[in-house]
């Protein structure tokens, strides 16, 4: 199979997350450089307290002092305010960033590389991940930068006034250092193994949930309460060690400070008193030292913030790589015309040799498969369940690519087409009906957006809704539930209907339900598809004995070869499989319609 070729992510490149961190550099600079002023005016305190106490000592005037001294707080309370206003505004950004190029690489993802991903972990790292991105990559980084200038700043003055004073600090301070780095590297690795943990739980929840009426239906919820359980324990039990490591850190760094603070206070004291050391020096040192503990906290806490972030921005930017569904490789071939000799327009779909498998090494679940789709009129695709049928539609959509041959539409390969303009061909009903939450509207509108008033109600019309929207007391804007919750089976399928007709197809693609239908719902969706076929080529996977009695072509799939290919009474006259298809496999019609054929192809 041809290997999706987007590995590379479109956007700002390899380490995409620090990418679009750099995005919003201006406002991360400059909340960090309000920091470094602030941090100035942090600094200055002690220095101008020094004064104080000199000036006051010797009866000099100090209102000057006083003034200004307030100026600074006030000065480094705003900074610091906006500051935390403009770090936490490119935090925002970020994640809004990140998140909005992230739902893009999913939503464009190459849908093998996708499906083999667990849904639940692909919605955690979205969601929650890009969360403790920001945190690390806004927070953190601006508290490590701002708090260890202001360390560095302390440090320097304190060198300043007394560098023995000095050296005593450092010495407790530094063995809390060091402790407290061990237990940063510790807490990465606890915090990289509750974000798995934390992705298993999403994504197992999301599987329950996706699949509810079953686990009811089965009485499976107190088994499956007790699975998600486990995960959550496991989940729990990585949370509390990254809370222990996270814990440990600040008093490890407090218990440092504490130390120094007493043997700096101690020593301090005892210069002070033999007259080596001067009160108001002393006062300052003390001060740096004080002003020291909180930001050297701080910076242990965003290492310890930063790190949980890493781990969680591992994980966002492998999802960035997820494959992409890619371009067509080379420029598109003309639309071929009417055949020259015979002026009969180039089938609305062909499958030439196609042969395709799931996977890199799996099966070939279509093996050689040719047939052809004229511009009008009902086609029905019937075969054992497994034999390929869905799967051929699959790759009309180009959800996936064959391994050999070539799918053509409207007479071109649509491997050189753009998704978007083979997609736009194409209108496909599925058979459990994809019907979104929303109102009627924007689920009928949703593949064509722009279509006006009186083409939504032709399509309307058309599908054989008009009835059934008349009936509803808000109309078109009736909110169904997920899932298109509040309509039934038969209706949801006309809403698909409804809405593949709305994007003007070349080919419908219609997998028909496979439930039993009353004979009304029946007899609408009969007439339906005759009108369609009238305006496009129908494919139809079929489980109904009327669609094939209907179709003008019926191809035989078995074991993704095709079997055999002709109308309903040619298949009944000479193909065993067909037949028994016939007799025992598609649902018998409830009420057939005047002038149809039973079952073995006799008109009524
Ligand atoms: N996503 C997938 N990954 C791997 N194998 C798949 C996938 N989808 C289908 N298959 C396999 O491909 C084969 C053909 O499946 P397909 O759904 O096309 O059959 P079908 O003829 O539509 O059957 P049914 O009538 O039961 O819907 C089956 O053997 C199936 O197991």
């Amino acid at each position: 199979m041809t290997e999706p070729a987007a590995e590379r992510p479109a956007g700002p490149g390899p380490g995409t997350i620090w990418g679009i961190a750099r995005r919003h550099r201006l406002l991360l600079g400059s909340g960090v450089l309000l920091g470094v002023v602030g941090v100035a005016s942090t600094l200055a305190q002690p220095v101008i307290v020094s004064d104080l106490i000199e000036a006051a000592g010797a009866g000099e005037a100090v209102a000057f002092l006083i003034v200004l001294l307030g100026a600074l707080l006030l000065a480094d309370a705003a900074l610091s305010a906006t500051q935390g206003y403009l770090i936490g505004r490119a935090g925002e950004n970020i994640v809004r960033d990140s998140r909005t190029f992230l739902t893009g690489r999913v939503l464009r993802a190459d849908l093998a590389a996708y499906q083999a991903r667990r849904q639940g972990d692909v919605h955690t790292r979205l969601v929650s991940d890009t969360s403790l991105v920001k945190i690390a990559l806004s927070q953190s980084l601006a508290q490590i930068i701002v708090n260890g200038l202001v360390v560095i700043g302390c440090v320097v003055m304190m060198a300043w006034i007394d560098i023995w004073l000095l050296l005593i600090a450092l010495g407790c301070i530094g063995v809390a250092s060091a402790v407290s780095l061990w237990l940063a590297r510790r807490l990465r690795v606890a915090a990289v193994r509750n974000r798995e943990d934390t992705g298993d739980f999403g994504a197992d929840l999301h599987r329950v949930l996706g699949a509810l009426t079953t686990v009811k239906a089965a009485r499976a919820e107190d088994r499956e309460q007790h699975r998600i359980g486990l995960l959550t324990e496991r989940a729990r039990d990585s949370g509390i060690r990254v809370t222990a490591y996270a814990s440990v850190l600040t008093p490890t760094m407090n218990v440092g400070l504490q130390a120094s603070l007493a043997a700096v206070v101690g020593a301090g004291m005892a210069r002070a008193a033999t007259g080596s050391l001067g009160l108001a020096d002393f006062t300052a040192f003390v001060m740096y030292l004080f002003y020291l503990v909180s930001p050297l906290v701080l910076v242990f806490m965003s290492i310890g913030a930063y790190q949980q972030g890493r781990a969680a921005m591992a994980r966002v930017d492998e999802l960035v790589h997820l494959p992409q569904e890619d371009g067509p490789a080379t420029a598109p071939e003309p639309a071929a015309g009417p055949d020259p000799l015979t002026g009969t327009a180039p089938p609305a779909v062909e499958f030439r040799a196609v042969r395709f498998g799931y996977g890199e090494d799996g099966r070939d679940v279509l093996d050689g498969v040719s047939f052809a789709v004229p511009p009008r009129g009902l086609t029905a695709l019937v075969g054992p369940s497994g034999a390929g049928k869905t799967t051929a539609f699959q790759l009309i959509e180009r959800f996936y690519r064959p391994r050999g041959g070539a799918v053509l539409v409207d007479g071109r390969d649509i491997a050189t087409l753009p998704l978007s303009a083979v997609r736009g061909r194409v209108g496909y009903v599925q058979q459990d009906s994809a019907a979104m939450r929303g109102t009627l509207r924007e689920n009928i509108t949703y593949a064509a957006p722009d279509a006006t008033e009186a083409e939504l109600w032709d399509a309307v019309e058309m599908a054989g809704l008009g009835q059934v929207v008349a009936d509803l007391p808000e109309g078109l804007d009736t909110v169904l539930g997920d899932g298109g919750t509040g309509l039934s089976g038969g209706q949801r399928q006309r809403v698909c209907i409804a809405r593949a007709l709305l994007q003007r197809p070349a080919v419908m693609l219609l997998d028909e339900a496979t439930s039993h239908l009353d004979s009304d719902t029946e007899a609408a969706l009969r007439e339906v598809l005759a009108r369609v076929a009238e305006r496009c080529a129908v494919i139809a996977i079929a489980h109904r004995i009327s669609t094939v009695v209907d179709a003008g072509h019926i191809v035989v799939l078995e074991d993704g070869r095709v079997r055999d290919r002709g109308t309903h009474p040619e298949l009944m006259a000479r193909d065993a499989l067909y037949r028994r298809l016939a007799t025992t496999q598609l649902v018998a019609d409830t009420a057939p319609a005047a002038g149809r054929q039973d079952p073995a192809g006799r008109v009524q």
